[in-house]
């Protein structure tokens, strides 16, 4: 962020500490205008240097927006001068428009200290300097959210970078060239890029990788990479470790929906899917590294998945997947895909059973409003008897010291097929525990389970959600829906509005664990956008199992 103050020739100033470093410098070989630049331990200020008091406008530039420094020697072998170069990436407001983006800025200065003039190494040392300066300063200012607990990349970096050539519009590789690539050479990180060349080679690179050798894995595609990528280390023996590799996802795809979390987190504004990289990429350069929550997916045939975003069935899962032949037209393939299965609403028959995350669990026999008792006479009671006991019992251990707050990772023993434990669901074949909630309602339009707060680039499908809450988001559109009401719920996610658009169709509740039992023969359900086998599916939330690169 740019600010610009009226007089400030001191080198001092009150509010951005002491001065580190003072110098003047042109900006190249030759040139007349010098400028006076002092750094903080917070700003980078640039103030030109003249006699005339109006022209003397000082630059600040945050460090917080720097994502590196270098020095080098001037290019001609005549010239004994050095430069340093700071790339900072603020942001800018569009002119009469809420939105914006980070945009480049590099400011270059050319040492050539009148008593070393014709002292190149000299100069050179005086431009590392201020480079190393700079750079340690804006390794120390990092955006970030008040209350979260962050890590860090370790530096110097390496990452493993993943390109799906085929995602989005196609245009994934071409993205990284124009866009990431100087980025991260600016901000000095290496890295190795490897191009997919099928589905699933990224999840078996990362099953075999040796982790020693990186410091990230990062992705640029849209959210099925990072969902093979998860996958691959929780399939490893060693998942408990593998798993707390710096994880990173830059917008490739068309729907983009954790890069749309991630920038949604850090308070800016919405803004062009060109905005959405440059955020993932400065973020990427900064490398704070959150925890990020997982939930563990189990599907009737006993296939287990972890998934980071989102459980889908109904009109969502066939919007998402019916959709994937408008991806020509980018993120606007979700309001076509929208629009025409709108024309062509379903019901979905199934039956669907949570554990809140907030409310105390509903005794046996009391029922909320508009819900089943915790036993109902439905396919989850067929083996009550036998589950109450080994159910209740493996719940309750569970259930007592986290319902209320976080699905705990740390307390549950381990899982003999890998991955954590969980500890509160029960096998798909017994009835959900007592003290579930099961919905009275078995007609639906859509069930959908957030665990960010972005259902696509433009969708706030859960603006309340963060990286680790512990919860998942849960959503479902009860049959009897109008076209048109349905139309506005969504109009309405675009600016994430829609929880306070009162329609009595729309349920939304947090939890800690749910099961999908679907009625309706055939359909499609979906995990972080990717088809999964269709039929019962349970989850639960795993807290903060992972970690994220982001602000
Ligand atoms: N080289 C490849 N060729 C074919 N499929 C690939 C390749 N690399 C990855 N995939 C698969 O392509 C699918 C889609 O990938 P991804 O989600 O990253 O892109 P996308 O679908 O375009 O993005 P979005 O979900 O945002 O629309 C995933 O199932 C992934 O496993």
């Amino acid at each position: 962020m740019e600010e610009k103050l009226p007089e400030a020739e001191a080198p001092q100033r009150r509010d951005a500490g002491r001065v580190l470093l003072y110098g003047e410098f042109a900006a190249a070989a030759g040139a007349k205008v010098r400028f006076a630049v002092s750094l903080t331990d917070t700003e980078l200020a640039v103030q030109r240097v003249t006699a005339a008091s109006a022209s003397r406008t000082r630059v600040v530039h945050y460090l917080m927006d720097c994502v590196g420094c270098r020095a080098f020697r001037a290019e001609e072998d005549a010239d004994p001068g050095a430069y340093f170069s700071a790339y900072f990436y603020p942001f800018r407001r569009r002119w009469m428009s809420s939105t914006g983006g980070r945009q480049r800025l590099e400011l270059r200065f050319r040492v050539a200290a009148a008593t070393a003039a014709r002292d190149p190494q000299g100069n050179l040392r005086e431009a590392e300097r201020w480079a190393l300066a700079i750079r340690e300063g804006s390794a120390r200012h990092r955006p970030h959210r008040e209350g979260v607990v962050y890590g860090e990349v370790r530096r110097p970096c390496r990452l493993m970078l993943l390109v799906n050539p085929h995602s989005g519009r196609g245009q994934a590789l071409c993205l990284f060239t124009s866009h990431i690539q100087h980025m991260l050479t600016e901000a000095g990180v290496t890295h190795t890029l490897i191009v997919t060349e099928r589905q699933n080679h990224a999840r078996e690179l990362v099953r075999e990788a040796d982790l020693s050798q990186w410091d990230a894995l990062v992705i640029i595609s849209g959210d099925g990479l990072l969902f093979e990528v998860v996958n691959g280390l929780m399939e490893r023996d060693d998942w408990e470790e593998a798993i707390q590799t710096p994880l990173g996802i830059l917008p490739g795809g068309s729907g983009n929906a954790l890069a749309a979390s991630i920038h949604h987190y850090t308070g800016s504004p919405p803004g062009s899917s060109e905005d959405l990289l440059v955020s993932c990429g400065f973020l990427l350069c900064k490398g704070l590294v959150s925890r990020l929550d997982l939930v563990s997916v189990s599907l009737a045939s006993g296939l287990r998945l972890f998934s980071f975003l989102s459980l889908a069935w109904g009109f969502v899962a066939d919007v998402d997947i019916e959709s994937e032949k408008y991806r020509y037209v980018g993120a606007a393939r979700f309001t076509v895909g929208t629009l025409v299965r709108l024309a062509s609403l379903r019901v979905y028959r199934g039956r669907l059973a949570y554990l809140p995350a907030e409310e105390p669990p509903p005794r046996c026999g009391a029922s909320p409003q508009g819900h089943a008792p915790g036993f109902c006479s439905s396919l989850f009671c067929q083996k009550k008897a036998s589950a109450d006991q080994g159910a209740a019992h493996t719940f309750r251990n569970s259930c007592n010291s986290n319902n209320a707050t976080k699905a705990s990772r740390s307390e549950a023993p381990p899982a003999a097929s890998g991955g954590p434990a969980d500890s509160l669901l029960v096998p798909l074949e017994q009835p959900v525990p007592s003290h579930w909630t099961v919905v009275k309602e078995e007609d639906f339009v859509l069930v959908l389970a957030m665990y960010q707060s972005h259902l696509a680039e433009d969708l706030l499908a859960a603006p309340g959600a963060s990286l680790e809450d512990g919860v998942m988001h849960l959503f479902y559109v009860k049959a009897g829906i109008s076209r048109a009401a349905l139309l506005r719920l969504f109009l309405a996610m675009e600016k994430g509005v829609h929880l306070a658009a009162g329609c009595p169709d729309l349920v939304y509740v947090k939890v800690l664990a749910l099961r999908l039992e679907p009625l309706t023969p055939k359909g499609v359900i979906t995990v972080d956008g990717e088809v999964v086998e269709y039929g019962p599916v349970q989850a639960q939330v795993h807290s903060g199992l992972a970690r994220l690169i982001a602000g």
